[in-house]
């Protein structure tokens, strides 16, 4: 396995002095090299938590988690770095500082892979420009290589950030609603590429949608969170309507979450 998690529980601090603020809990999960997964469900779910977790930017309050096969907080500083060149977290608004050129965001991706005199010498000029060219004609950003960062439109941002975590070859990939700012085709078009390119690697790919249709399209897997719990975790072609209204049951989304599984239900009986 990958990853597992293992009664893994996250509770923030409380804000106004009452109980600790509820993130994830009694999260059992297992992950395995390879594998393609969604994760869906209300706002608040925890969705973006168990991502963290996952990433290592966030530490369980309880329970164990194993990721290559190692426990990531019983490791030294060092090497809980070192695991962290594994694995790429793609964030929905994602933090490259605005003044660098996209061509030194995505470059740096690899720097915690390099001796330090690489790493040095490419911040001076970036060292694998070709790579980096390629990674980002991939997402038809061929043209943006030596814009900077904060004059990227939302959506040019996530797929700067999806070419960096592509340029990293990262084993786990782990993408929180990458593809949230962008139109429909060009969302459809980047899940495809983010998927196909992971088979290629041979990556774990794990990510968050609010979008029903693409999880339940693209992803093989499907976890649904509610209240920081796992509702189900089953083969997208198994889940019901049913569970789909109860996952987001009470919740504001829900009309616009239901249409959209409703469609992609009629699609699917359709075909
Ligand atoms: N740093 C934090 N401090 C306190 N509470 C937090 C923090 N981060 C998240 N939470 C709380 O934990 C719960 C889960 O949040 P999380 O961001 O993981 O949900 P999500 O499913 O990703 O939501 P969304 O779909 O809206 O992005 C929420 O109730 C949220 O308010």
């Amino acid at each position: 396995m990958i990853a597992t998690l293992r009664n893994v529980q996250v509770a923030y601090p409380a804000s106004t002095g009452g109980d600790p603020g509820r993130g994830l809990e009694e999260i059992n999960l297992a992950l395995r090299g390879g594998e393609h997964v969604a994760i869906i469900g209300p706002s608040g779910a925890g969705k973006s938590t168990l991502l963290r977790l996952l990433a290592t930017a966030q530490r369980p309050s309880a329970g164990y988690i194993t990721l290559a096969d190692c426990n990531p907080w019983g490791l030294g500083t060092r090497a809980r770095q070192r695991l962290r060149t594994r694995i790429g977290l793609i964030q929905q608004s994602p933090p490259l500082p605005p003044r660098q050129r996209v061509v030194t965001a995505i470059s740096a991706s690899r720097t915690g892979q390099w001796p330090l005199w690489k790493s040095l010498a490419n911040l001076a000029y970036p060292l694998d420009m070709a790579n980096i060219a390629r990674e980002l004609s991939k997402l038809d950003l061929s043209d943006k290589i030596f814009q900077r960062c904060g004059q990227l439109s939302g959506g040019e941002l996530q797929r700067a950030a999806i070419a960096r975590t592509l340029y990293q070859r990262a084993e786990i990939i782990l993408a929180d609603e990458p593809v949230s700012a962008m139109d429909p085709v060009l969302a459809e078009h980047t899940l495809d590429l983010l998927n196909r390119e992971c088979r290629q690697y041979n990556a774990t790919l794990v990510v968050s949608l609010h979008n029903l249709q693409l999880a339940l399209k693209y992803f093989p897997r499907v976890i649904g969170l509610r209240h920081g719990r796992i509702q189900f975790d089953k083969a997208a072609a198994e889940i019901s309507q049913h569970e789909l209204d109860a996952l987001y049951a009470n919740e504001q989304l829900r009309p616009t979450a239901v249409a959209h599984a409703a469609a992609w239900s009629d699609n699917r009986s359709r075909c």
